[in-house]
């Protein structure tokens, strides 16, 4: 995140200093915008960097304990210089976050600066090779030039000039890496089940009937029920991050050019899709370590690490609940839009159905069921938007009546990021298949017919309300879906083989090519330090005394 602020937010000379030192890595850097007492609230931080005109400084200050940075990678004990974001003060006025170029710590000696504190903030879930790190300033100086002036400047006598055309230019490299994490979730999760999937082939458990060989655990309906949808979900994933990179890019170039209109759709795809993307990527990686039964709680099945690592995705670069909330500004916005007869922009261009005030049509092919999933959201958005309305018409400011609807709001953009994604998988899968074999486009439209009869099966409440879904047409998709599972059955492997990924990618004794599942689970027991000698010390020193009662 270093790199991409500088990128970012530094004006042209700026870059042209720090940027080859840091590309070099004659320098090394974090970002360092979260404290102990703020994360999600940014307008929160309290971190202050107040210029001195006389010395043309800012003076960076922690004042409360709640103010010191926290989270930061490498800032413990790798970093010498930070990205800090702080309240910037001049003459007196406060004009909000802004980031600053701070040194920490000697580039000799490595040992921290005068007037900084900083330290390991111990151990976390996961993410246990990153020395995050705490961070405390008291009265320390950084030259004016420090501060990163693409977006906004204090000019040698303190007068404070805004440059960016949109109030959020500060927040783009949080756009930037939520873009980056929808592959991350991708990726991850192709991982998960490729491990999942070659080991449930080598797996065999149970014999239905008592002559017969015990089967393999890939052949169960349940298992494939788990772990198929983790390889379509692992598609979608990547094509929509794909999709959603060019939809980034195609922002950044307008932007270049003074045009901004299409950012607020990129904050709230980027918003929703990072964060559907980190949840789904993280519980469905935990579904593939349930899969593997006790050798999938090994470190050494390599599925513990993909969990602990996954799942703060959903927390860092934005938490959950707080991007959906991003999405749901956003979708309320295009709702008022719809209704004042304003063009939207394509990806809600949906909404427009949420005014026929009828159930659309059921309709069980892929594309119906895209439309239903359009529908299904327009029809959230549209409830929401009522109860927003319901809650001003009572009195309520329009704070209150928003906080008191977030649940609902969450729902909606849910809803919404479900059916972007969906359409984007088809429509992708679709696209690349043009010239693809018969046989390759059959197993690539098997997959993301998974993906749509899951979520179908998944939201069959929503589909009652909004949809003329019947409880015959259920019973059938059920079905269905069922059959599809055995038909991908055969696939499954050479599927999965498909990502390509190496063993050391996997780092796990129960996906590796290889298939000698009990042979790598033993081999890494071995590494146990547990197995170094027959009899470890505290036989003697706890063991025995405690059986001779003499504890
Ligand atoms: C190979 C690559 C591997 C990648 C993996 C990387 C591994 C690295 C590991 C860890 C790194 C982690 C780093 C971090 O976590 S950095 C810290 C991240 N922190 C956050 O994300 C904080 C989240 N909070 C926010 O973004 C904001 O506080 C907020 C958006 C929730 C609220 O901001 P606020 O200023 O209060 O704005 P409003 O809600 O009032 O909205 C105002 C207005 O601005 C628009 N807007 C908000 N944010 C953005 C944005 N980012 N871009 C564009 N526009 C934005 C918003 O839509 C409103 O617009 P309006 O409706 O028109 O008024
Ligand atoms: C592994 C990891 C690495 C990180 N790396 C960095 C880094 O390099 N640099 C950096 O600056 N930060 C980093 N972070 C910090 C990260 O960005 C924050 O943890 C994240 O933004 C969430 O903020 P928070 O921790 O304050 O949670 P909070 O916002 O306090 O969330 C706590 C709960 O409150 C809820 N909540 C908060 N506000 C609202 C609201 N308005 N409405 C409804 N619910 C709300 C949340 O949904 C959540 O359920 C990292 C975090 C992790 C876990």
């Amino acid at each position: 995140m270093f790199v991409p602020t500088l990128m970012g937010q530094c004006t042209p000379e700026q870059q042209a200093y720090w940027l080859p030192r840091a590309l070099d890595m004659q320098i090394i850097g974090t970002y360092a915008q979260t404290e102990l007492g703020h994360g999600t609230f940014i307008r929160g931080l309290e971190t202050t960097a107040t210029y001195d005109p006389e010395t043309e400084t800012f003076v960076m200050n922690s004042p409360t304990l709640t103010s010191y940075k926290w989270w930061a990678g490498g800032l413990a004990k790798t970093v010498n210089y930070c990205i800090v974001v702080a309240q910037l003060y001049t003459k007196g006025v406060c004009h909000g976050t802004h980031p600053f170029i701070v040194q920490i710590r000697d580039e000799e000696t490595h040992m921290p600066r005068p007037g900084v504190k900083v330290g390991d903030i111990g151990p976390k879930l996961g993410f246990n090779t990153a020395d995050n790190g705490y961070l405390g300033f008291d009265n320390y100086r950084i030259p004016r030039d420090n501060m990163m002036m693409k977006n906004a400047q204090v000019l040698k006598d303190g007068t404070y000039v805004k440059v960016a055309r949109h109030g959020k230019a500060t927040y783009g490299t949080m756009v930037f890496v939520r873009v980056l994490l929808v592959n991350e979730a991708a990726f991850n999760l192709a991982k998960a089940c490729t491990i999942a999937v070659r080991y449930s082939a080598i797996r065999r458990q149970c014999s239905p009937d008592s002559e017969g060989s015990e089967l393999q655990v890939l052949d169960y309906s349940t298992q494939q029920h788990k772990l198929f949808i983790c390889i379509a979900t692992a598609h979608a994933l990547q094509l929509n991050s794909t999709w959603l990179w060019k939809t980034f890019s195609d922002t950044l170039a307008a932007i270049k050019q003074g045009n901004v209109d299409t950012l607020p759709e990129l904050h709230a795809l980027s918003s929703c899709l990072k964060a559907l993307s980190t949840a789904d990527a993280a519980s469905l990686i935990e579904q593939c370590r349930h899969a593997c039964g006790g050798h999938g709680y090994m470190m050494s099945s390599g599925l513990p690490y993909l969990y602990a690592f996954v799942t703060a995705t959903r927390t860092y670069e934005g938490d959950y609940t707080i991007l959906l909330l991003q999405t749901a500004r956003f979708l309320v916005k295009a709702y008022e839009q719809v209704e004042a007869g304003k063009p939207l922009t394509p990806t809600v261009s949906y909404l427009s159905q949420a005014f026929t005030g009828k159930k659309l049509p059921w309709d069980s092919s892929p594309d119906g069921i895209i439309r239903a999933f359009q529908a299904l959201a327009a029809g959230k958005l549209s409830s929401t938007v009522k109860s927003l309305r319901k809650r001003l018409e009572s009195g309520l400011s329009y704070e209150q009546a928003w906080e008191l609807s977030t649940i609902q709001l969450n729902g909606a953009a849910e809803a919404h990021c479900r059916a972007v994604m969906s359409q984007n998988y088809k429509s992708e899968i679709e696209r690349l298949t043009v010239n693809s074999s018969p046989n390759v486009k059959l197993v690539l439209q098997q997959l993301y017919k998974v993906y749509l009869y899951y979520w179908a099966l998944e939201r069959t409440g929503d589909l009652l309300l909004y949809t003329s879904i019947s409880e015959s047409d259920i019973f059938e998709l059920q079905l269905r879906y069922e059959g599809l599972l055995k038909e991908i059955r055969p696939n499954a492997v050479g599927i999965v083989d498909a990502f390509d990924l190496r063993d050391e990618v996997l780092h796990s004794a129960l996906g590796s090519y290889d298939g000698n599942v009990y042979e790598r689970l033993m081999a890494e027991a071995q590494k146990s330090p547990l197995n170094a000698e027959p009899v470890n010390q505290t036989f003697h020193t706890y063991l025995k005394p405690m059986m001779k009662g003499k504890l």
